[in-house]
């Protein structure tokens, strides 16, 4: 490996960040910068250079995206690195899985090895179990989630004051010995039960690299706390303009305060080598931390502003333009559209279909966003693990699919109180003596015989059936990649799914695949695309009407981290006639905090639709959809179709449903019965209950009203 070759094409800030041997230094950033560049160089450097092995590095980032992105880089550069060397990169969770699974003794904490890491509303399913047995009075149950949240991130007695008379903290108390005795430890657990046992770990890694080190909360500074001993030097990387997850803390300034921690030197990266200064130009209306921005490139085209009639003729705009830039030779992989808010992305992926232009779309989903998958999941968990009685107790009582016991009855049946019979609980618990020989999806499909426990009228009956066969594909193929036995394989990928639940059916969208990429402004940190379009600038969409000042400011943080993601060609567009229920027809105020003279205006003045069109587009766009559909023996069929699944926007559920009085109910071909939650002369918007809210045009929307 020539890392020589590699410091050659680093600037002399960039070259400095990467020779520095300090025992603490922060990289202030600027946004395009080469923070990237710089972190793999620097690992790169330590380990060709200064000989010090990937096993006495911890690198920690905040997605697993990154981390992977540095892993691929490393491998690519190097063919004799392992799997095993790179165990100390990852997410700070991953990473604190990785600790607690291998060198901590968890067993000090009442846990066994091979704990579950569960997702938050698992977590919240177990305390409202917990209220009803113990009969706990807790107020705001509504708000139950931030509440825990909150109580559970104090660790001292004097601090145990509640806000409220009510019993959360004892609630907190029995959650916390409920998810020991059930050996399951949720996000938060990871990195406090990381934290706690760090000091028997004997770690003491050479050096610590972090990148995007402005996101990090308080658990995640102590974890870097205590990873850190006399000998270990810190290298952390990170921007305070793109701080936009302060939701879980991070405001405090962090930079400031590792600083100060650690008598840290501080350098920086000031020169931006990725957009155009027109772009750079708008992009410092929206700094807020004072401090230049400075470029190398040249102007570059205007910023263009455009204002569209609806998010349909902008999709059917869009698909033209991308046509036309694809046609002058700008690789689709190069353009990228994002938005606000996921469910924004529908009308983008059914116009492009049609079209037959390449996307993916980045989404974040869970398994437990899949309703068939959070029982599949359930049910596997038990099979491998008959202690796990809440899993048992959901299998059985699910009014989905299953056998559909009543709870009380199914509770019974699991702790093995009742005469009854159930052959789906004798399979579950057959199931580790009866499993050595699966090696198949068929195998394993068939000794649970799932078609028999899916609603054969329910509207997602095939689609089910298509997620079960793909999540079992996924299984097995992860078993056999990590060399284990159908058994341990499957162990182990349950007890890690919360984790990775995130885009498991769906790889990250990948930057090699040739296609336009869709995504929400907050998917789009750390990417960069030649041509970017920002949809739904609109009043009361971006930014998204908030309640306070620190969120308005994390929203402005948000669209700079978007148009700092263009190299080349930037446009804003707005909607005359927006149909998203938080958005208000006119450009937002962030467009005219640009400087006139950066922005062409496009704007279209006329409202005109051509009916006629539009409707011939949307029927050859249902008739192509259902035509990939039947094609169901194609093995990305379970993929699309998994990406074509909504992402329930639960805010719209509960507040729309909650205020309209009179609900009215529709039925749909495909999505079965939905309740209304919106509707005008031309629009209607619906929730439903597998597919989340949709929205159709009147006239050819094919909706009966119930
Ligand atoms: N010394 C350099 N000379 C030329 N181009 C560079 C140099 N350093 C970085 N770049 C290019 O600048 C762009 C931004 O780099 P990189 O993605 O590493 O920045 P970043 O700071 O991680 O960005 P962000 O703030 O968006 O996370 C990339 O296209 C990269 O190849």
């Amino acid at each position: 490996m020539n890392y020589e070759e590699e410091l050659k094409r680093l600037n002399e800030y960039q070259r400095e960040a990467v020779l520095d041997e300090s025992d603490a230094c922060i990289v202030n950033a600027n946004v395009g910068s080469g923070k990237t560049t710089v972190l793999i160089s620097k690992i790169l450097y330590l380990h060709h250079a200064k000989n010090v092995s990937y096993r006495n590095m911890i690198v920690l980032t905040f997605t697993n995206k990154a981390a992977n992105e540095i892993k691929e880089r490393l491998t690519g550069a190097d063919s004799g690195v392992q799997a095993e060397d790179l165990e100390g990169f990852g997410t700070f969770h991953s990473v604190a899985l990785h600790f607690l699974k291998n060198r901590l003794p968890v067993e000090k904490m009442g846990y066994t090895r091979d704990f579950l890491v569960i997702e938050p509303e698992e977590e919240l399913d177990i305390a409202l179990h917990i209220i009803q047995e113990e009969k706990l009075s807790i107020k705001y149950k509504n708000r139950l989630k931030k509440r825990l949240e909150q109580a559970m991130a104090v660790r001292t007695e004097e601090q145990m004051k509640p806000g409220y008379k009510d019993d959360l903290f004892r609630l907190v108390q029995l959650l916390r010995e409920e998810k020991i005795r059930q050996n399951k430890m949720s996000f938060l657990d990871l990195l406090q039960n990381v934290n706690d046992l760090l000091d028997d770990s004997g770690t003491e890694p050479k050096w610590i690299i972090i990148d995007e080190v402005q996101d990090s909360d308080s658990l995640q500074l102590d974890f870097i706390d205590k990873l850190k001993r006399d000998g270990t030097r810190l290298f952390a990387v990170g921007d305070p303009n793109q701080v936009i997850y302060s939701w879980r803390g991070s405001t405090l300034n962090v930079v400031y305060a590792l600083k100060h921690k650690y008598a840290a030197r501080e350098l920086s990266l000031p020169v931006n080598y990725r957009s155009s200064s027109s772009i750079l130009e708008a992009a410092r209306c929206f700094l807020q931390n004072g401090g230049s921005l400075t470029g190398v490139r040249e102007p570059g085209s205007k910023i263009v502003v455009k204002n569209q009639y609806n998010p349909f003729n902008e999709a059917c705009y869009l698909a033209d333009k991308i046509q036309e830039l694809h046609s002058a030779g700008v690789p689709y992989k190069e353009i990228a559209i994002f938005y606000r808010l996921q469910n924004q992305s529908q009308i983008f992926e059914d116009v492009f279909q049609k079209n037959g232009i390449p996307y993916e779309v980045s989404l974040k989903k869970t398994i437990r966003d899949i309703p068939v998958l959070n029982w599949v999941i359930k049910l596997l968990r038990f099979s491998v693990n008959p202690n796990d009685l809440s899993s048992g107790i959901y299998v059985l009582s699910n009014q989905d699919y299953g056998e559909r016991i009543r709870e009380k009855e199914a509770a019974k049946l699991v702790r093995g109180q009742s005469e009854k019979q159930s052959g789906l609980l004798a399979d579950m618990q057959e199931f580790a003596a009866r499993c050595a020989g699966i090696q198949s999806v068929d195998e394993l499909y068939d000794y649970f015989g799932f078609d028999r426990y899916i609603k054969p009228t329910a509207a997602t009956y095939r689609e089910d059936k298509e997620s079960i066969r793909t999540l079992l594909d996924i299984i097995i193929a992860y078993g056999k990649e990590k060399q284990m036995t159908f058994l341990e394989g499957l162990t182990d990928f349950l007890n890690s799914s919360a984790l990775y639940g995130v885009n498991i059916l769906q790889k990250d969208i990948s930057s090699s695949t040739d296609s336009v990429k869709l995504m929400t402004l907050h998917a789009s940190k750390g990417l960069e695309f030649s041509h970017v379009f920002i949809t739904g600038v609109n009043y009361g969409l971006i930014p998204l009407q908030t309640k306070g000042m620190e969120e308005e400011e994390e929203e402005r943080r948000l669209f700079f981290v978007g148009i700092t993601r263009a190299k080349d060609y930037l446009e804003l567009s707005y909607y005359t006639n927006p149909e998203h229920y938080r958005a208000m027809a006119g450009e937002s105020r962030y467009i005219r905090m640009i400087p006139p003279r950066l922005i062409r205006d496009d704007a279209v003045r006329t409202t005109e639709v051509s009916l006629q069109e539009l409707k011939k587009q949307i029927q050859a766009a249902r008739a192509e959809g259902e035509k990939a559909e039947a094609g169901s023996g194609n093995p990305e069929a379970g993929n699309r179709m998994m990406e074509n699944q909504e992402t329930k926007n639960q805010e719209t559920k509960n507040q729309e449903a909650i205020q309209r009085e009179n609900i009215r109910r529709v039925s749909h071909k495909k999505y079965g019965i939905g309740t209304v939650l919106r509707e005008d002369e031309m629009m209607i918007e619906a929730e439903f209950e597998n597919y989340g809210m949709k929205e159709f045009m009147k006239a050819f929307s094919e909706l009966e009203y119930l």
